[in-house]
């Protein structure tokens, strides 16, 4: 059964009050696309921990990869040693394949959120179930992955971003995504009200979005490249201190600034195909947005991230970063 909730979910026939026993402990679906893992017991290592998928609902990879995380546990091979909330974000994107249906929900996690619709609601309700999960579980420290694809290719098709907060980044978690296959990190700049931002500016968790390989539909994703990300997640199931890499392995980045589209005739003057983390030399003109002007990269080379001329007006069309030696 436990494996079928995906599916289930997004048929919206998964039985609410349905929950069952597996390996090490109880799984209890709190509402469509929320839920929670416990363990009879806890380990020592155990972290409270929050893995979201499909906050884009064409970003099939990482859904995927929970269904067989599942998958392993209906089947008894991952006993339960943590606390885990599982949720699926857009579900109404995801039935439809699309990034999102009326405005993008991975711009709405903040508490002032005044919007209304359906993503503003579907926001609200996340947000509710990862207070509500924290609140559960005190004695944890708090994780929250939330698990993306990227739209276009990239420099380093697995990468994390590391959401600007006050909350200081462990440094473990460099080792154990250095462990997980990641190939570099970018450090966000400013408050982003991302949902891995969420996490780490309201519960002082440890929070990245992680970017896995490019977009594709159902059935035509390759997860062989992301086998070390799901030990990664199958060790933080069970309980178990993930194996840790070498972080120096990583690239390492911050955003210097961001590109936002102000008018309709905004264009990107660089080709469509280019990929995350491709950098452009001073001088280079990287847009041109109608009576807000043109933006050309200044002293300092700059390297493109996220690239996308379609988002809506006020929206980010993209990122701009320089490379940063390694934490500490
Ligand atoms: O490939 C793209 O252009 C977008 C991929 C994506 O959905 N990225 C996330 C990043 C979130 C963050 O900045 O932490 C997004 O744009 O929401
Ligand atoms: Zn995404």
């Amino acid at each position: 059964m436990l494996s079928e909730w995906i599916e289930l979910s997004l048929e919206e026939t998964w039985p609410e009050s349905r929950s069952g026993r597996v390996r090490g402990g109880t799984y209890t679906p709190h509402a469509p696309g929320v839920l929670e893992l416990t363990p009879s017991e806890c380990r020592e290592t155990a972290r409270a921990c929050v893995l979201s998928v499909g906050i884009h609902g064409n970003e099939t990879a990482p859904i995927e990869l929970i269904g067989q995380c599942l998958a392993r546990v209906e089947a008894g091979l991952l006993p339960l040693g943590a606390p885990v909330l599982i949720l699926l974000g857009n579900l109404e994107a995801i039935r439809r394949a699309e990034r999102y249906v009326d405005t993008n929900l991975n711009r709405l996690f903040r508490h002032d959120l005044g919007e209304s619709g359906m993503e503003p609601d579907r926001a609200r309700l996340l947000m509710r179930a990862v207070d509500d999960f924290f609140a559960r579980h005190p004695e944890h420290e708090r994780l929250h992955y939330d698990l993306h694809t990227a739209i276009r290719d990239s420099r380093y098709p697995r990468f994390v971003v590391d959401p600007f907060a006050e909350t200081v980044t462990r440094p473990e978690q460099w080792r154990w995504l250095a462990q997980a296959g990641i190939q570099a990190v970018l450090h966000q700049h400013q408050h982003s009200w991302t949902f891995s931002h969420y996490s780490k500016h309201y519960h002082q968790a440890q929070a990245f979005t992680l970017e896995l390989g490019r977009v594709a539909p159902f059935g035509h994703n390759d997860l062989a490249p992301l086998a070390p990300m799901a030990r990664l997640l199958e060790a933080l199931l069970e309980g178990r201190e993930p194996r840790g890499g070498d972080p120096a392995r990583m690239a390492f980045f911050r955003v210097s600034h961001e590109i936002r589209r102000h008018s309709p005739d905004f264009r990107l003057c660089f080709a469509d195909d280019t990929p995350n983390f491709s950098e452009f030399p001073p001088g280079t003109r990287l847009a041109e947005d109608g009576e807000a002007g043109d933006v050309i990269v200044e002293e300092t080379p700059l390297s493109v991230v996220f690239p996308n001329a379609k988002v809506e007006l006020g929206a980010r069309a993209a990122l701009l970063a320089c490379p940063v030696p390694p934490p500490e």
